[in-house]
């Protein structure tokens, strides 16, 4: 693509031209800037991206895209000035990628809960119904070809286009992907065309970002508008838990602007839940859609998960998937990576590693396994550095209230020291069923020795992840595979 091809296609204040290069990448990072590449420098929270102009003018930029006046100091290099980086940088992601959303049915996953579990059933159900779907989220992206590793939960934006392109070329008709509230602040989805918008719930989380409950609510609720003002060829549909007060807001205010389906137990919901079966290797509920009753069935865990299945149905059925293929397809959903994982099958007691890392999931998890096994539930869970504060004492009251012991341990410290973060845990405890242990692997073990017949373990807050974040520093580190090893100890 030409560059005066890429222009005629994004909103721009001012332009000098040098020459018409052909266009072989954009990025907003100098330190991938390759010869032939467009950098877009946006402004940071810790950096300005302009003050990287010259290293990506030397490593072969031959645009550069910013917000102010542009001085690019080659006079081969092209300046574009923009009012917003951000939006400028999905603005000509999307076109160099020739809008790769157009060509495949997207789901888009909202929510501080459940996003990455709902956005694997909803691959899962493209998939089976379609040969081949990608997704993008928490645990990576697949572009068809398998999962590969990534960084945020919503990449950059023109990191989404460039895999929805991939996504394209590799014969995927349709793509899953989550989308954070960062993401909708950051318009990391800008340009993104959605078929349909999946809202999961809405619970504390994200306060160091977001600052308020309202503000974290109107970015989720961005993705509706986003919807609606991007409507192409498409005509937007917004899947909204109705059984969540923020979930009955947003319907009424996004009724006038996309087509509004509802899901949860609640009587109005149009897929709704009218009776669940929880059992420790799988759920079955039957549920009321499109006036008729169905009986589904998943080997997902736990009540929080008829929400994840009910929205993936909601999804399908909204882009018109055959529906009795699309519950049938819930029966045989993989295990998704560090969700309620069971890492050991064959032992009198069982363990689990968990993401849960907010109140409300925490608190999920724990009531699941309490209701489903009459034995102990000895819980290893920590919080993470640099991250709402608020969350330390509400995730340790939970655990204290539906444990029998609790391990207050370190989760990805940060910049902050992990015996603080614990001590502002420890004040939410309810019970004097605690003890600090700040090693996580000591915890693990201690954990696992503790488990006699009939008991659950549950390691929460990390899931899948396969580092500790200490001071800058990530070390490898799995909770699977600290499980594994302190199992092995006790033989
Ligand atoms: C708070 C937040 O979302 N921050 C993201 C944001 O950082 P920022 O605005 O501070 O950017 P910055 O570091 O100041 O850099 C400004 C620009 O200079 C560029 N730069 C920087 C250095 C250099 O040498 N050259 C260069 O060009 C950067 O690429 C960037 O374009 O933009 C950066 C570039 O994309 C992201 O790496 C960074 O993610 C940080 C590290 C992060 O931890 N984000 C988390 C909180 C996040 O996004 N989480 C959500 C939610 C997950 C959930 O729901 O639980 C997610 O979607 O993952
Ligand atoms: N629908 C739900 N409601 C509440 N809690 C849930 C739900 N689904 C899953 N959980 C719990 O939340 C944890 C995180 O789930 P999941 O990874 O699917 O959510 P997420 O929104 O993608 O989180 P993140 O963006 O932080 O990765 C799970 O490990 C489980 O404990
Ligand atoms: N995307 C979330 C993940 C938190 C996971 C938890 N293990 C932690 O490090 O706090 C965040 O960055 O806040």
């Amino acid at each position: 693509m030409k560059l005066s091809e890429l222009l005629q296609q994004i909103d721009y204040v001012d332009a000098t031209l040098a020459g018409d290069p052909e266009i072989k990448g954009v990025t907003y990072d100098s330190r991938q800037v390759e010869p032939g590449f467009v950098f877009v420098a946006m402004q940071g929270a810790t950096v300005d991206g302009r003050d990287f102009i010259p290293a990506a003018v030397k490593a072969g930029a031959v645009a550069i895209v910013a917000e102010g006046v542009v001085e690019t100091g080659d006079s081969a290099v092209a300046g574009v000035q923009v009012k917003d980086g951000r939006k400028a940088l999905a603005d000509v992601a999307a076109a160099y990628y020739d809008n790769p959303s157009k060509h495949l049915r997207v789901v888009g996953i909202t929510g501080t809960n459940g996003k990455t579990t709902t956005a694997f059933v909803c691959k899962h159900v493209m998939a089976n119904a379609w040969h081949r779907a990608g997704l993008i989220g928490t645990l990576g992206a697949d572009d068809g070809t398998g999962m590969a590793a990534g960084e945020r939960t919503t990449p950059e934006s023109s990191d989404v286009h460039g895999l929805l392109s991939r996504m394209v070329d590799n014969g995927c008709r349709g793509a899953a992907m989550e989308v954070s509230s960062h993401a909708l602040v950051q318009h990391r989805v800008g340009k993104v065309e959605f078929d349909v918008g999946v809202f999961m719930n809405l619970t504390r989380d994200h306060l160091d970002f977001h600052k308020t409950m309202d503000d974290y609510y109107r970015a989720k609720l961005s993705l509706g508008t986003h919807m609606a003002r991007q409507r192409g060829s498409k005509k937007p549909v917004m899947v909204i838990n109705v059984d969540d007060v923020h979930g009955q807001k947003m319907a009424r205010a996004l009724e006038d602007e996309v087509t509004v389906v509802t899901f949860g137990f609640s009587a109005t919901a149009d897929f709704r839940a009218t009776s669940a079966d929880l059992g420790m290797r799988g759920t079955s509920f039957k549920m009321k859609a499109k006036g008729r009753e169905y009986l589904v069935r998943t080997p997902l865990i736990g009540r929080f998960n008829v929400y994840n299945c009910l929205a993936a149905l909601a999804a399908a059925d909204s882009m018109g998937m055959n529906f009795r293929e699309a519950i049938s397809a819930l029966a045989s959903v993989p295990q998704v990576s560090g969700r309620l994982e069971s890492v050991l099958d064959n032992r009198p007691y069982r363990v689990f590693v968990d993401y849960a890392h907010t109140p409300d999931a925490l608190e999920n998890v724990l009531s699941t396994l309490k209701g489903l096994n009459p034995g102990r539930l000895i819980t290893v869970v920590g919080c993470g550095g640099d991250r709402d504060r608020m969350k330390r004492p509400m995730m340790a009251r939970a655990a204290s209230q539906w444990s029998d012991i609790v391990l207050l341990t370190s989760d990805n410290p940060r910049s902050e020291e992990p015996e603080v973060i614990i001590d502002e845990m420890a004040r939410g405890v309810v019970q004097a069923n605690f003890k600090k242990i700040v090693d996580r692997r000591e915890a693990i073990k201690t954990a696992v020795a503790a488990a006699k017949p009939n008991d659950i373990v549950l390691i929460a807050g990390k899931g899948h992840e396969t580092y500790q974040e200490v001071k800058g520093e990530r070390f490898p580190f799995s909770d699977r595979a600290e499980v594994l090893a302190a199992d092995r100890l006790r033989e």
